[in-house]
């Protein structure tokens, strides 16, 4: 299939957090026209005037071409690509606001890595009744906003159910810095950015301890298995989890403090504050996740005691006593 590189297209980026506001300045940079819907009209002036959104993604300056708007129909109306880019829980209720703006046409991507913690729902099962599957995809995959708004080269997946439609979706969304795989495996895809932010509060957490790394990396390998069996158990391909949504973030997230679940982590091992710690979505997808898993018989340890710990009915020291001393067995990867 060929890439689009040279068409131009007209992305709505609904969401101006870290993760929006670098992907509508990839894509302006890359010459598309872009508008960017602020949640807060104060908000949108500022960026607009100063060029930077510094309370999301400091010292970034954005390109001229890239439009911030708290208007919806101003933002939405003519576009042909709508990337949903608010955390998980509440993306459903903004796709809902929004569902009557989006041009019928337009391709819709979700870019939330979670799981709603009321429903159990991963975000294309969410939006998928308000939007429709057939436009809708999924990006995810090792992509620090930072890095992408300033350029640096990452590559991540795409998903959406028809192959023909990731593959097309894909295209559309690689630039030359994000290069963009395109899977047909959207619930393997969900799953691996999910559970990955859980993994990186784990591994934070024992870094934070003072347990060293030999312990992180072990949790972040037997972590993995965990990640293989529940996105299995949901439905999603094993070749996806050893992929980019899956290992690849894997790697990524668990092993700094650029990542704010990693940093999470970090401050909960060090007994530290958590209060207004940037957004990490593993803290609101831990114990649905441990539920999902307990529903469909699946062994998940690390996860488990990543949502007791948060929960305040296990301390960490107690849980690594936890993990340490279950039965011992053979290991296997799945
Ligand atoms: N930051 C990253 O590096 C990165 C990379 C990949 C994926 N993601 C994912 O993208 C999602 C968003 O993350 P982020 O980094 O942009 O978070 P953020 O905390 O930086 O920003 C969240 C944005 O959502 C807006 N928002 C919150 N509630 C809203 C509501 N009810 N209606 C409209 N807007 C609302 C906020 O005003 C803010 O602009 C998360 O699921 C995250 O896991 C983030
Ligand atoms: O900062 P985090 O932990 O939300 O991670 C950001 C991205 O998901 C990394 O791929």
């Amino acid at each position: 299939m060929s890439l689009a590189k040279d068409e131009k297209g007209r992305f709505a980026v609904v969401g101006a957090g870290a993760w929006g506001t670098a992907l509508a300045a990839l894509y302006a940079s890359a010459g598309h026209e872009v508008s960017l819907l602020v949640r807060d009209e104060a908000r949108a002036a500022t960026i607009a005037a100063t060029r930077r959104n510094e309370a999301y993604l400091p010292g970034i300056d954005l390109p001229s071409t890239l439009h911030p708007t708290a208007n919806p129909s101003a933002a939405l109306t003519s576009a042909d690509i709508v990337l949903l880019v608010v955390p998980a829980q509440v993306l459903g209720s903004v796709a809902k606001e929004l569902v009557h703006a989006i041009p019928s046409k337009a391709l819709v991507v979700l870019c939330s890595k979670g799981i709603d913690r009321t429903t159990g729902r991963f975000a294309s099962e969410n939006v998928r009744e308000i939007i429709g599957a057939r436009r809708l995809a999924v990006l995810s995959g090792p992509s620090f906003a930072a890095d992408v708004a300033r350029g640096l080269p990452t590559a991540v997946t795409v998903a959406a159910e028809e192959a023909s439609a990731a593959d097309a979706a894909a295209a559309r969304l690689s630039t030359e810095t994000f290069r963009c795989y395109a899977s047909d495996d959207v619930a393997g895809v969900e799953a691996g950015g999910a559970l990955k932010n859980v993994l990186a509060l784990a591994a934070g957490a024992a870094i934070g301890r003072g347990l060293g790394e030999s312990a992180k990396a072990a949790i972040v390998t037997r972590g993995f298995v965990e990640l293989r069996r529940l996105s299995a158990a949901l439905g999603g391909r094993a070749e996806t989890t050893m992929g980019l949504s899956g290992l690849g973030d894997l790697l990524l997230t668990c092993s700094t403090a650029q990542s704010r679940n990693f940093a999470y982590g970090l401050a909960m091992g060090r007994g530290e504050p958590l209060s207004g710690l940037k957004l990490a979505e593993g803290v609101f997808s831990a114990e649905i996740a441990s539920r999902l898993a307990r529903e469909r018989g699946v062994e998940v340890p690390i996860i488990d005691a990543v949502a007791d710990i948060l929960k305040g009915e296990l301390s960490l020291d107690e849980a690594m006593r936890r993990l340490l001393t279950r039965p011992l067995k053979r290991e296997s990867a799945d």
